[in-house]
């Protein structure tokens, strides 16, 4: 082992991200009870954790990111890895922040002709689904402040995967509900995640529960995730349609397990799992076709997979969306939804406008 453990007891795990130089690379994972840290990039073959993250449209743009210092929280124990030198971790009070945010000009026009294109081509027959977006720009009279931004991320949505990704020129940032794939040995899961009501309209969800058109926009997510799993592991399992509960909305969510013993890796179900009509959609090459010449933006980390794994290959990998990239005072947001028949355009825009409430309401 390369690797030095020593117990830390920071009141804010936040420290740990400030300690390092702006320059070097961060990773940040917060999710089911454990907060990881990784900081200044490294090539040791036995790091603790690894990160990975996948472009959305460009299968080969991917990595696998091993780090030299560690954070890592369980169960309230704290320890430090570190392979080299010990930096220190200087306790300071991380503030929450509020930023001043200017207002983005309105993209209604422009939702309008993406959404009339891709119903377009939902009624002629060629797609039974496909997921718009909308990236949104905004800016700020100071810098972002992204460990305030994070404190507010956790704190807001415990049910959520809280992510960021600093390169050492931007950040890339969230708080995902929705698990891509999930390995802990030869056990699957997969979150089919598609559906949405917002809590101000359906403060119970149970009107969500029991929409047909919520409800068939999300069995195309069911199918083809079982159906992939099927092609590549044993006993494949779906558990029954139920919500989702988040700070703003509902989704209708379904677990799918199976039980892998081809010892395919982590990445490669990301890889293979990647873009499901959740994020897509349906037929996938029909709808990324159309998206890579519509949406009129490069999705890049938006809705593709990053996640982490531990040293024996398990763990996580969620979908980049509830996120945000950031440079200094400049901030891009981004929000999609699924259109299906019977779609309708503002409704759909509305949509999008509550899921960005995650990022908004963390400035
Ligand atoms: C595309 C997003 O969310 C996805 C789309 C959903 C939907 O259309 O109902 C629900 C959850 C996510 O799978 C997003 O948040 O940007």
């Amino acid at each position: 082992m390369t690797y030095i453990e020593k117990t830390l007891q920071l009141n804010d795990p936040l420290n740990f991200w400030q300690a390092f130089d702006q320059s070097d690379d961060r990773f940040f994972w917060y999710g089911q009870g454990k907060i990881i840290i990784g900081a200044g990039i490294s090539d040791e073959p036995d790091a603790p954790y690894r990160f990975y993250w996948q472009d959305f449209f460009d299968s080969e743009k991917k990595e696998l990111l091993s780090f030299k210092h560690y954070f890592v929280m369980t169960e309230g124990r704290q320890s430090y890895y570190y392979s080299g030198k010990a930096v220190e971790i200087l306790e300071q009070e991380i503030p929450l922040k509020q930023h001043d945010i200017a207002e983005e000009v309105s993209d209604y026009a422009s939702w309008q002709r993406l959404f009339d294109r891709i119903m377009t081509a939902i009624q002629s027959g060629q797609a039974e689904k496909i997921v718009a977006s909308r990236q949104l720009s905004y800016t700020s009279p100071e810098d972002f402040d992204i460990p305030s931004i994070l404190k507010k991320l956790m704190l807001s949505n415990p049910e959520n995967f809280v992510f960021a990704f600093d390169n050492g020129s931007e950040t890339f940032l969230g708080a995902s509900p929705e698990i891509l794939v999930q390995k802990e040995n030869s056990a699957i899961l997969s979150y089919a995640l598609a559906g949405t009501a917002s809590k101000a309209s359906d403060p119970d969800g149970q009107m969500l529960l029991a929409d047909p058109k919520n409800k068939a926009e999300h069995a195309i997510v069911v199918k083809k995730i079982r159906d992939k799993m099927q092609a590549k592991a044993q006993q494949v399992s779906t558990s029954e349609l139920h919500l989702m509960s988040l700070k703003n909305v509902f989704h209708l969510r379904t677990l799918i397990q199976a039980e892998d013993d081809a010892t395919s890796s982590l990445t490669d179900w990301a890889s293979f799992l990647h873009p499901t009509p959740a994020l897509g959609g349906e037929p996938s090459d029909v709808a990324l076709k159309l998206l890579k010449e519509h949406e009129g933006y490069e999705r890049g980390h938006y809705a593709a997979p990053l996640g982490v794994l531990d040293s024996e290959g398990n763990g996580t990998i969620i979908v980049g969306i509830r996120s945000a990239t950031i440079k200094d005072n400049q901030l891009t947001a981004y929000a999609g939804c699924g259109l299906v028949a019977g779609s309708d355009c503002q409704a759909e825009f509305d949509e999008t406008q509550v899921k960005l409430k995650t990022i908004l309401e963390a400035l």
